[in-house]
């Protein structure tokens, strides 16, 4: 997977060389280049932002930069082999990122992203590459980001440990709260690790018990409880079907 991200913070998006992320790109299964949108600017100031028609607060990031930023990144693109992009274009106003976003977006070949800051982009880009190429407007939750790198650092996570190869143990994400099967759309219960005691405070005796059924049942009626007070509205997307067979095969 080739990964585009255009920015005026490139230093933002320095985590992406690190851990999961920087992983998978080591070993080849994620080719990440970082643009600064400035470099597409021709001015003494570098400006990217003007003044917003029909007035208003704030500023709006001009169209030439990004015009000219995302031919430059398209034309590199395609001349080194990449083909089918998907532009994402971080957002408040945008339809919420979730797990089924990312494994769609997982099993692409090239994702480019539009982190904006100021008010957003002159809406003519994305209308003018909506006719090129996929676009998806996203926002990463229902709170107020100064802009999009962090969101481009949230999806950019959440898309590289869906690659194949990536996580270490390939089960890992096969269980995730969002992922397909009987813990789908549970939120993960508590987990532990040695020591036994700590603080006076033990493990739950079932975890000691080596009966894996048993186990697995503690486990998904733990995620069950934790659902039911932190998302109540996720509970009424369970199957209670894929328990009954859970429970079958325990
Ligand atoms: C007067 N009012 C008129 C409405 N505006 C709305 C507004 C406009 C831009 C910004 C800052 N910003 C710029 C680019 C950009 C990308 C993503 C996000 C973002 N925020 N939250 C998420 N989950 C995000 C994601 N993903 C924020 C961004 C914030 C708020 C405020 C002022």
């Amino acid at each position: 997977m080739r990964l585009d991200v255009v920015t005026i913070f490139p230093e933002y998006l320095e985590p992406l060389n690190v851990s999961l992320v920087g992983k998978a790109r080591a070993r080849g299964r994620l080719n990440v280049q970082v643009h600064d949108l400035r470099d597409w600017t021709y001015d003494r100031h570098n400006t990217v932002d003007d003044t917003p028609y029909g007035g208003g607060p704030g500023m709006v990031m001009k169209t030439d930069p990004w015009g000219d930023a995302l031919d430059s990144v398209l034309a590199d693109g395609y001349e080194t082999g990449s083909h089918a992009p998907v532009l994402i274009v971080p957002t408040p106003s945008g339809r919420p990122f979730t797990q089924e976003l990312a494994v769609e977006l997982s099993e692409r070949p090239w994702l480019i992203f539009t982190p904006a800051r100021y008010e957003g982009i002159d809406r003519r880009v994305i209308d003018e590459y909506a006719t090129r190429m996929p676009v998806h407007e996203v926002s990463i939750g229902d709170y107020v980001l100064a802009g999009g790198e962090a969101a481009v650092l949230v999806i950019t996570e959440a898309v590289a440990r869906l690659l194949p190869g990536v996580l270490g143990n390939a089960e890992s994400h096969r269980d995730d709260s969002f992922a397909p099967g009987a813990m789908a759309n549970l939120l993960e219960g508590p987990v532990y690790t040695k020591p036994p005691a700590w603080r006076g405070r033990g493990i739950p005796d079932v975890l000691l018990s080596g009966h894996h059924g048993k186990i697995a049942r503690w486990r998904r009626d733990e995620a069950l409880k934790r659902t039911t007070v932190h998302r109540p509205d996720l509970i009424e997307r369970c199957d209670p079907k894929a328990f009954d067979k859970k429970d079958r095969e325990m």
